[in-house]
């Protein structure tokens, strides 16, 4: 039997952190016993600000994030200062990182070596290559298997910064790749490519707002979804990707949604 994506869908957002912070959890007591590290790779947009929410919370018996064992990598940078506001290492930084509580640990953060501003592909290798450090530490990896990818969703379909119909979508020998003409500013950007995103031991999107809705319903019932990135991440992920939403981006999507992990 073919395996699907699992698409879960809240009243709210705080419902939804609720069910990612379980869900974080669980990748990273996985993490913790593949090799006693979490290894994760995490988005813009809004992603940050939700998982905030969902880590930062109250203990509880699912247990609490432990930050001094995180590793965390950008799934897409834009290539700009780290203190740009167009820079994802900023948002996350401002959303998430400055507020964990000394008590909880410092995660260890890779963000773009910015000396490499004006030549992406050379920012694209040198990220390669701190993820060639972190993952190759025993034997020679093929590609880094991220404990978890937490990603967005952009209104026209993309996902990290890979973009509809852009030839980075057949890059299969690349961990890391530059872009320099993605359609949403700012143009000079690296990514994870399509291999090491499908790779992950867990993928997790989280889209909410009546403003994914018709994207949404695109991605997940229609053939052209398929061919769009969050719908090669589906494809490619199978039963490891999970969508977290709300009932407003998923109203009127066929495909089954349950409410809860
Ligand atoms: O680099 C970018 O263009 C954005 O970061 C983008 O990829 C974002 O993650 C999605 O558009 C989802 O955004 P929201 O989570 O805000 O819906």
């Amino acid at each position: 039997m073919a395996k699907h994506p699992n698409l879960y869908s809240f009243n709210d957002i705080d419902s939804l952190a609720k069910s990612l912070r379980k869900y974080v959890l669980q990748c990273q007591s996985a993490g913790f016993e593949r090799h006693n590290a979490f290894k994760v790779a995490v988005s813009g947009g809004s992603l940050p600000k939700t998982l905030t929410k969902a880590l930062l919370a109250q203990d509880d018996e699912e247990g609490k994030a432990e930050f001094a064992k995180w590793e965390v990598f950008f799934a897409d940078e834009r290539a700009v200062p780290l203190d740009h506001e167009d820079s994802n290492y900023k948002l996350l930084k401002d959303e998430l990182l400055d507020k964990i509580p000394a008590s909880m640990g410092k995660p260890i953060v890779h963000p773009i070596d910015v000396q490499y501003m004006d030549d992406v592909q050379e920012m694209a290798d040198q990220y390669q290559a701190a993820l060639m450090k972190s993952f190759a530490a025993k034997d020679s990896v093929k590609i880094p298997i991220f404990d978890l990818l937490l990603l967005g969703c952009g209104p026209d379909g993309h996902t990290c910064s890979l973009f509809p119909n852009h030839e980075l979508l057949r890059e299969s020998d690349a961990w890391v790749a530059p872009i320099e003409d993605s359609p949403k500013p700012p143009k000079k950007r690296i990514t994870l490519t399509l291999p090491v995103v499908t790779g992950g031991i867990k993928i997790a999107f989280v889209a909410t707002g009546e403003g994914k809705r018709g994207i949404l319903s695109k991605i997940l019932d229609t053939e052209e979804g398929r061919s769009l990135p969050c719908g090669l991440v589906n494809e490619g992920g199978a039963e490891k990707v999970s969508w977290f939403t709300d009932h407003g981006a998923v109203q009127g999507v066929n495909f089954p949604s349950r409410g809860s992990l």
